[in-house]
């Protein structure tokens, strides 16, 4: 059931898409800790010198673990919590995940929950969802890779976004 649409999309892409995007990854300031947050930027900003700001302070920040999820999802539009990097997912239901989110012309700020356990179990008690991958739209919990692709495939995914992909315009 899922192994055939994941690897489908996996491995033959989108019917009538385009390939993904490139994107860079975007190394958070020195302040490392509780997986670092990275950002992607589109390719139709080429001068941004966003990849420079620290984007992860949570060293020495006093928050709690729950107070990081909060002001991810509501600090970044489109938030996912994945196994890996959006550069480099380290499971495939968070590939997919990726790859859906990359169609869109979209940031996408992502955290690796391989890299701490703790932040793993925070994500899960605030979204009450058991499984990664774990996306946030606009600070609204979303779901995991099933829905993002049940989304992206019913054109919701699309109204979702609009309005984000619309800012990331530069002229
Ligand atoms: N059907 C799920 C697939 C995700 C899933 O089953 N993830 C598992 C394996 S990567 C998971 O996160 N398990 C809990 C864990 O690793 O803590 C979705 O739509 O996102
Ligand atoms: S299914 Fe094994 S890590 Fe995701």
């Amino acid at each position: 059931m899922m192994a055939k649409s994941l690897s489908n999309l996996l491995f033959k892409g989108l019917a009538g898409l385009p390939a993904t995007r490139t994107s860079r990854i975007v190394v958070p300031g020195l302040n490392y800790q509780h997986g670092m947050r990275y950002s992607t930027t589109v390719p139709n900003e080429p001068d941004t010198h966003d990849d420079f700001k620290p984007t992860n302070k949570l060293e020495n920040s006093g928050l709690s673990l729950r107070d990081v999820v909060e002001q991810d999802v509501r600090q970044n539009p489109v938030m996912i919590y994945m196994k890996g990097v959006p550069d480099v997912p380290q499971c495939g239901f968070s590939a997919l995940a990726v790859r859906v989110l990359k169609l869109y012309n979209v940031p996408l700020s992502a955290r690796n929950i391989l890299e701490d356990a703790e932040l793993k179990s925070a994500v899960k008690s605030f979204s009450h969802w058991p499984t990664f991958p774990q996306i946030f739209i606009k600070g609204e919990f979303i779901g995991g890779s099933d829905i993002i692709l049940n989304l992206h495939q019913s054109g919701e995914l699309k109204e979702k976004l609009n309005d984000i992909a619309a800012n990331q315009k530069t002229e």
